[in-house]
């Protein structure tokens, strides 16, 4: 009997300079299973997924898959074997269609490629037999986060892969993508291949999983099937404490309005309606909530919130100064923080060290600068702050945050929003790749800003966050607010209506609760 499993990382090591990303990790996985892999944020989840993927190559270990030894030197010998990942950033050229980009530098034989036909046909059948709905020829810039994901899936599949490895599949997704992922990776799991999923989400781990691996400290701790362990345990083994999942607040009078729109209206970049009449004022101490399936206007709204983009009609204040028309250079000088949604594009500058990030947009301002210098010793000891404060995994203050784990930029974006000090806080979604222990970090920060008396505005599309810390939740359909409601678990049904835009059956569930 052949008692090798199908997939074995055997004792895998591999440093960047001192820091340790893999410490001898050991990891296990038999053919057709959903195997989920969890860990803290910089536990080592992607570079051990790479190293399988054949992007890294590591200091020591082997893989042995199949039976065989493997040795990759790059992922299309990994591809060879059967082996692709979907990484956490898509890797697609926007400006290539879906047919295009499947083809690119994949090593394809020249007849496939001279053939752009069979190239449609197979992923035509592929995207009806998984109920992808990918169109070959539809250009990557043209689609959503949700259609690039299935873009990203299908590829792998175009490919013959066996194994298939998602990094973080689901943290841009809406619930309804979400649900279609997991039941995708059921479909592909019938069909006989075999799926590595990395997760932060407990609940969708426990729905999908087969069997379960926890890393800490670049190592494998625990492996178990899912059947026999529950989010808390999983949260435990994690993060090494129980997980606080209610996090205590103080009953408070919110005070003066710091922040507010009246009848805003936006188009969105290629012009059309976005935002449609929104009016919502948010107070000293008080945190305001905005709830919504994305792609109902919240970029939008937030964009416009920041000065980035054009307001059509309506205004936008801040301590009672007009702010609707400033451009977003003057937005920026006045005391507002702002947590962008796609951290990529907006709030980090990936080649740059954490100092010089934690600097952006500030570098000519006291107390960084002086008399236009810039006053280094005070730039760095701010950064070990924030790097301390918020526990981020980084070797030091000047590693390039490219070096960091993505949660890990995460945190350092929003320790250096939440340590401006600003009166408005827009924070659009907050924890976004963030593991379950630094979640609660995060949020009792977030919490404290509402303590010194800091206004917030909390746009996400996760309502156990919104739950978790918001005083009121507005709900955006359609680019309008629908509603208005308080953070009650029990009104969940409501509010999921309210979200899909049924406002006459929540008035109706409403109605029945008086
Ligand atoms: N190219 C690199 N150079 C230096 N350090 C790196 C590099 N790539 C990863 N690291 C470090 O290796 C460690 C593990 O990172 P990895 O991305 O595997 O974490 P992760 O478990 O996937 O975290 P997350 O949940 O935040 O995505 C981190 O400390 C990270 O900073």
């Amino acid at each position: 009997m052949n008692t090798q499993p199908f997939l074995r990382m055997d004792d895998i090591h591999k440093r960047f300079g001192d820091l340790v990303a893999s410490g001898g990790v050991t990891l296990e996985v038999e053919e057709n299973e959903i195997h989920s892999l969890l860990g803290e944020n910089g536990a080592g989840k992607s570079v051990l997924m790479n190293i399988l993927c054949g992007v890294l190559s590591p200091n020591e270990g082997q893989i042995i898959y199949r039976g065989e030894p493997l040795r990759l030197g790059s992922p299309r010998e990994a591809i060879r074997h059967g082996i692709g990942m979907v990484h956490q950033h898509f890797m697609l050229v926007p400006n290539l269609t879906v047919a295009e980009n499947y083809v690119l530098g994949q090593g394809m034989p020249a007849r496939v490629i001279s053939n752009m036909r069979d190239v449609y046909a197979r992923i035509r059948e592929l995207s009806e037999r998984y109920g992808l709905d990918v169109r070959p020829d539809a250009l990557i810039q043209d689609l959503s986060v949700g259609e690039q994901q299935r873009v990203e899936i299908l590829k792998v599949l175009f490919h013959g892969i066996d194994l298939l490895i998602l990094d973080e599949p689901t943290a841009v997704l809406t619930p309804q993508e979400t649900d279609r992922l997991l039941v995708l990776l059921r479909d592909l799991v019938k069909d006989g291949k075999t799926v590595i999923f990395i997760s932060h989400k407990l609940d969708e781990v426990m729905t999908v999983s087969d069997r379960v691996s926890v890393m800490r400290d670049a190592k494998v701790v625990f492996t178990t099937r899912a059947a026999d362990t529950n989010p808390r345990e999983l949260a435990r083994m994690m993060v090494g404490r129980d997980v606080l999942m209610e996090l205590p607040r103080t009953n408070r009078t919110p005070g003066r309005t710091v922040f507010s729109v009246d009848g805003l209206s936006c188009d969105n970049e290629i012009g059309l309606p976005a935002v449609r009449n929104v009016s919502l004022e948010v107070r000293e101490g008080e945190i305001v909530g905005i709830a919504g399936v994305s792609g109902n206007g919240q970029s939008e709204l937030a964009l416009a919130m920041t000065g980035l983009l054009p307001v059509t009609s309506g205004t936008i204040s801040l301590n009672g100064e007009e702010i609707s028309r400033l451009p977003p250079g003057e937005v920026n000088r006045r005391p507002i923080g702002h947590i962008p949604e796609d951290r990529h594009k907006m709030g980090i500058v990936l080649p740059l060290a954490l100092t010089e990030n934690v600097l952006l947009q500030r570098y000519n301002r006291p107390p960084f600068a002086k008399h236009g210098l810039l006053k280094f010793g005070t730039i760095a000891e701010h950064t070990r702050d924030l790097i301390r404060r918020f526990r981020v995994k980084a070797s030091g203050e000047f590693d390039l945050i490219q070096n960091l784990s993505g949660g890990n930029q995460q945190k350092l974006v929003v320790a250096r929003e939440l340590a401006r000090d600003p009166d408005f806080l827009l924070i659009n979604q907050l924890t976004r790749g963030i593991d379950i222990g630094a979640m609660e970090l995060v949020m009792q920060e977030v919490l404290k800003q509402r303590e010194a008396g800091r206004a917030i505005l909390l746009i996400s599309t996760e309502l156990e966050e919104l739950f978790a810390i918001c005083d009121r939740i507005l709900v955006m359909f359609h680019g309008e607010l629908v509603g208005e409601l308080p953070p009650d678990r029990g009104r969940i049904e409501e509010m999921g209506l309210l979200m899909a835009g049924d406002r006459q059956e929540a008035a109706r569930l409403a109605a029945a609760r008086t």
